[in-house]
């Protein structure tokens, strides 16, 4: 024990476009300027200017002074309302405008102006609406189903007039259906088989959602009990950039509970939803398929990372082209953040993880008779010759050489077609902003391409990079995913998907 040096672990840091990423609250300044505050703060052990976190009224007092010296905007929720934390929520809406000014999609016409968004159950508080018009000018629908959160947003709207242009608060029926408002259609909800399940399904055992065909009478499509989420809420024809979610986080208001070190409100209508926030936002995908190019980007919050990743493995089966996330530093505790889309993606990436990798195997299961190993080496030779590359086959060993110019793995990576990508963390996405994720500059590419028998009717093949250290691995990984496609597609009886 003992020798072993710890590895420090990089924790995310706040948003660098965050207003207070590099300037904290100065509770002492805020003291001096509202009298209203100043109550509330008083000097901790160091010596420095706090607030009782465990009180509702100060948290919620910080909040209004926040909003309105950072933002300039008025601000309030009545007692026991779910309070935001400016700065943590302020995160969420800078990640949103990082997915949106990538090219991970092909942009659109209007380029970053007139950006639309859908906030599901935007509360009494409003938060994303407000944070969203006043520091980026996007439009927003703000939906709830209960009528003190749509009564005080409606209020808080109001009460700046500078954005209130900018936000639509929209009432989402509680019993099941939609309100039948304009361009809106009520409707029975249908059940569909095993649903419950849904909220209790393991990484695993992720069945394809399902899905139905886009009509009319979306409220009515949707495959879940109780108050729509999408399906319904949004109006025909609408199309938006994207949809936000800070959704009910729990099962049980104990479970709500558990965290006694702040006090932030909170009803149960805020924190609590049947299956939690996993179901509530298995809600979202639900309906996301059906609903597709309707939003450019669907994204939620999420409360567990155990959720996260299931979440994550339920957006593989339905189709989506890009499934990213993210971790929010919510100040002792974490959040993470799903986003997906069903646009296809502009253009070719590399996954960080899979570009360091200079091994890459896979198994051709399923061979058809008349098939053998060397029948699928002449098969990667042709591959290779097909696209410019030079190699050399060795039919005792079952090898390919192959060495690939820098030139022809651009035109290779062009030409794909891009399938499932998931992109991690928000450091790497900041990489692709900066272009920096592109496919890097290297003279020469060289790997070997091994066929090995493993059982009848199964070979495995493997590529492995000569330079473990080459700059073209994450090339080196997207050619030999083409391979693997092509392999199947000749060889195996079940087809590549
Ligand atoms: C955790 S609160 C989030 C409030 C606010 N967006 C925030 O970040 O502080 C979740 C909100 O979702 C609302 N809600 C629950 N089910 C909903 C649904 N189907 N459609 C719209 N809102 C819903 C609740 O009433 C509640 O206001």
């Amino acid at each position: 024990m003992g020798g072993k040096k710890r590895r420090r672990v990089e924790r995310p840091s706040i948003h660098p476009r965050n207003k207070y990423s590099d300037n904290p609250p100065d509770f002492a300044l805020l003291a001096s300027l509202y009298p209203s505050f100043k109550p509330f703060v008083f000097l901790n052990r160091a010596g420095r200017p706090t607030i009782d976190w465990t009180d509702f009224n100060a948290t919620r007092e910080l909040t209004r002074v926040l909003l309105l010296h950072d933002h300039g905007l008025n601000w309030w929720i009545p007692d026991g309302q779910l309070c935001p934390t400016v700065p943590n929520r302020s995160n969420y809406i800078h990640w949103i405008e990082d997915l949106l000014s990538s090219d991970i999609i092909p942009k659109t016409s209007t380029d970053g102006n007139n950006v639309r968004g859908f906030d599901i159950g935007t509360g009494a508080n409003c938060i994303y609406p407000l944070l969203g018009a006043s520091l980026l000018g996007w439009s927003f629908v703000g939906t709830d189903v209960t009528d003190v959160a749509l009564e005080w947003a409606e209020k808080n709207v109001k009460s700046n007039p500078h954005i209130s242009e900018l936000i639509e608060i929209r009432k989402v029926e509680s019993d099941g259906s939609t309100r039948s408002g304009e361009g809106l259609h009520i409707g029975e909800s249908f059940i569909v088989e095993g649903e419950k399940d849904l909220s209790g399904i393991n990484a695993g055992d992720t069945e394809p959602l399902p899905s139905c065909s886009l009509n009319a009478d979306l409220g009515s499509n949707k495959s879940y009990y109780g108050p729509s989420v999408l399906l319904g809420v949004l109006k025909d024809g609408e199309n938006l950039d994207f949809c936000m979610c800070n959704p009910p986080f729990f099962e049980t208001m104990e479970e709500a509970g558990l965290n006694p070190k702040t006090s932030c409100g909170g009803t149960p209508e805020e924190m609590v939803c049947p299956g939690g926030e996993k179901a509530f936002i298995t809600r979202i995908i639900e309906d996301s398929v059906i609903l597709k190019q309707s939003f450019r980007w669907y994204t939620s919050m999420v409360g567990k990372k155990s959720n996260l990743k299931i979440l994550v493995s339920k957006l593989r089966n339905v189709g989506v082209t890009i499934v990213k996330t993210t971790e929010f530093v919510q100040g002792q505790t974490c959040r993470w953040g799903i986003a997906w889309t069903f646009v296809p993606p502009a253009r070719k990436m590399i996954l960080p993880h899979v570009a360091k990798k200079n091994n890459q195997s896979f198994m051709l299961e399923g061979l058809q008779r008349q098939f053998s190993a060397i029948n699928v080496l002449q098969s990667v030779e042709s591959f290779f010759c097909t696209i410019g590359a030079s190699w050399k086959s060795n039919a005792s060993s079952f090898t390919v050489d192959v060495a690939i110019s820098n030139d022809h793995c651009n035109a290779i990576l062009k030409t794909e077609v891009q399938g499932y990508n998931e992109l991690n963390n928000y450091q790497y996405m900041q990489e692709i902003c900066d272009g920096s994720s592109l496919p890097p500059s290297f003279e020469e590419l060289c790997f070997r391409i091994s066929v090995f028998q493993q059982i009848p009717g199964t070979l495995l093949v493997r590529g492995s990079l000569k330079d473990r250290e080459s700059p073209g691995s994450g090339v080196f990984w997207s050619i030999f995913q083409q391979l693997e496609e092509v392999l199947k597609n000749k060889f195996c009886r079940e087809k590549a998907s």
